[in-house]
């Protein structure tokens, strides 16, 4: 890693001006900021960022680029010459220094210019990008601000509107789902509960066969079973979407939606929900708040059928898990977790937290978003790189199965599968979820050199960050080497705040323990009998956002059965304290648990 420290800080990024506003507010109206540190340096070739995929991953054998490679270089490159050429270029030199120098012009003397209140102080201006984002069409909205950072540099402003596509307030938007959310004291507390809750998924509970991450896991590797029997291709960006439903149901309030095996109603529900969210984050104009129209749209009547359905699941396994505590006789302490419901509403309640059943469902709501579609992104980015390189597939395969042999993972186990989590930190920072985050300035302030006004949106461009030229070594190679294998793991903090896979600062993702354990087990418990390939003949793997990157139209893939040498599973034997008395427990074999698999296991 080419690192360049003094590039690399967030100067300006005073906690008082860069407060995270927690529900994202009227986001892409003209004239917001955007930000990609550092500064990239002028004449520095144009990376092509998107890694293009012949045939789909696999490589041609003699190296020719495909066709659909060739269109997508040459859009990348007119696209740049576009921004190159100052079509989106705005000439301005702002007011305050054309008074200054018209002041100075009439003779007013340079001190006394000088002295002049501090509004009047002579900042340069952000450079400032201008046009009809429509013109740009046809892009996830971070490309376009990717090229737009080549052009004018670290921060600059953008002034798309009022045409902009993306203008919208996706804050305002989710709230349908959410309500107002948790009011940001509340949050933090309850962050911190959460933070607190993590640590203990380290106890043994979370390592037993009844702990979500495993089991829906299994379920997975059972699907993908039979279609490698059946020599089905299997559409995998769905059936992550699936699996990490059903995983933070079960750990948010011990809720088997089964997505992976069902469509029942609730399922159908929050997805309605979900691609509603999504989908008005990017919209134009607000229809959905036209009073008449949410009653004659069948759409919207679907939303408000599916929200009350979700309300009123959540109200009744509030109003179980509150009984259910209060039955209870033990006493709430930091270890604390219920074996028969581990779940992260159990732990809220019996931690004593005082909130209205609205609150928590709210607060429940806002983790099922923020964890469930982020957590489906990585994993189905980190299978489509793994699936075009070989090689990091098997350096891959190998530590699954000297560390775990036929074992369910335990969080134990994430110390010893350091490749594993490399992979991902690799995956977060080529793929980051969400791509973009957003702040609002909360007063005036000045950001670098740049005087930054109050109320203003910035948009702080994660995939700038972690796709610099000027940051990494071959910034679109998909090479966990990069990260030392032995070397503490990467966070926004050791890397300088260039590499945020998680958010940074008050406001940072709650969930990363969870989500880093989930990951791992989903990787390792898949690849260890399966091997994964791009299906021939299915579309090309494009990218489009949402609140996280999708695939354009799914990640379709080929699973054949690994043949790996079996290995005696360990039946190593546990004991924990179960109400008082010792209890023998012997931790599941995978090949216990998978006692349907035939042949090759
Ligand atoms: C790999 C999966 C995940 C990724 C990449 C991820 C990423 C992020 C990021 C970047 C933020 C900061 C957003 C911002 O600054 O505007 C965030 C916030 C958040 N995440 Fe995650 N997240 C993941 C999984 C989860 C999970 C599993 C949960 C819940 C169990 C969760 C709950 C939250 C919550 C509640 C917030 C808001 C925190 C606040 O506003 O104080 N996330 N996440």
């Amino acid at each position: 890693m080419a690192a360049s420290a003094s590039l690399l800080q967030l100067p300006s990024l005073s906690p008082r001006s860069l407060q995270l506003n927690s529900r994202l507010n009227n986001i892409f109206k003209p004239n917001s900021l955007a930000l990609a540190f550092p500064k990239p340096n002028n004449g520095f070739p144009r990376c092509s960022f998107i890694a293009c995929a012949s045939n789909n991953g696999r490589e041609s054998e003699d190296g020719v680029k495909s066709v659909e490679c060739l269109v997508e270089e040459k859009k990348r490159a007119e696209l740049a010459a576009r921004i190159a050429s100052g079509e989106f270029t705005v000439e301005q030199s702002g007011f305050l220094p054309q008074l200054k120098s018209i002041l100075s012009k009439f003779g007013v003397p340079k001190e006394f210019l000088d002295i002049l209140p501090g509004s009047l102080r002579d900042y340069p201006e952000v450079p400032q990008a201008k046009g009809a984002l429509s013109s740009l069409r046809g892009e996830p909205f971070f490309i376009p601000l990717y090229e737009l950072f080549l052009t004018y540099g670290g921060i600059f402003r953008l002034s798309f509107g009022p045409k902009f596509e993306l203008k919208g307030n996706p804050g305002r938007n989710f709230r349908f789902c959410y309500g107002e959310g948790p009011d940001p004291s509340r949050w933090r507390s309850m962050a911190c509960s959460t933070k607190g809750y993590c640590p203990s998924i380290a106890s043994e509970v979370c390592s037993s066969y009844d702990w979500p991450f495993g089991r829906a896991t299994d379920r997975l590797c059972k699907k993908l079973d039979a279609a490698a029997s059946d020599g089905e291709d299997v559409e995998m960006e769905s059936l992550f979407s699936r699996l990490t439903l059903d995983i933070i149901g079960n750990a948010l309030f011990n809720y088997e939606f089964d997505s992976l095996s069902n469509d029942t109603g609730i399922v159908e529900a929050v997805y309605t929900v979900l691609r509603e969210a999504e989908d008005r984050s990017v919209s134009p104009i607000p229809v959905w708040d036209i009073p008449v129209w949410k009653d004659i749209s069948p759409r919207q009547r679907k939303v408000t059928a599916s929200l009350k359905l979700i309300n009123d699941t959540l109200n009744d396994l509030i109003a179980i898990c509150k009984r259910m505590v209060e039955e209870e006789e033990l006493q709430f302490h930091e270890e604390y977790i219920n074996e028969k419901d581990p779940s992260i509403l159990h732990f809220l309640l019996a931690s004593g937290d005082d909130v209205s059943s609205k609150q928590l469902r709210d607060d429940l709501m806002t983790m099922l978003i923020a964890g469930h579609e982020t957590s489906a992104a990585v994993l189905t980015w980190t299978f489509y790189l793994l699936s075009k390189e070989p090689g990091v597939m098997a350096k891959l395969q190998d530590e699954v199965d000297s560390v775990l042999g036929d074992r369910f993972p335990t969080v134990e186990d994430m110390k010893n599968l350091k490749y594993t989590t490399r992979v991902i930190n690799e995956s977060l920072r080529l793929y980051p979820q969400p791509p973009v985050l957003i702040r609002r300035s909360l007063e005036d302030d000045v950001l670098g050199q740049y005087p930054i006004r109050r109320g203003e949106d910035i948009f702080i461009s994660v995939w700038n960050l972690h796709h610099c030229p000027n940051r990494w070594i071959d910034a679109e190679k998909f090479n966990p080497e990069r990260w030392p294998i032995d070397g503490p793991n990467p966070n926004e903090v050791n890397q300088n705040f260039s590499y945020l896979p998680f958010g940074g600062g008050p406001r940072k993702c709650v969930g990363d323990m969870f989500a880093t354990f989930e990951n791992i087990v989903a990787i390792t418990m898949l690849v260890r009998r399966f091997n994964f390939q791009l299906a021939l003949g299915a579309p090309l793997v494009g990218m489009t956002t949402g609140a996280t990157i999708h695939t354009t139209e799914g990640l379709k893939m080929t699973v054949t059965r690994r043949m790996i040498t079996p290995i005696i599973p360990k039946l190593e034997k546990k004991f924990r304290e179960v109400d008082g008395e010792k209890a023998l427990k012997t931790p599941p074999t995978v090949l216990a648990s998978m006692s349907t698999y035939d042949g090759d296991q």
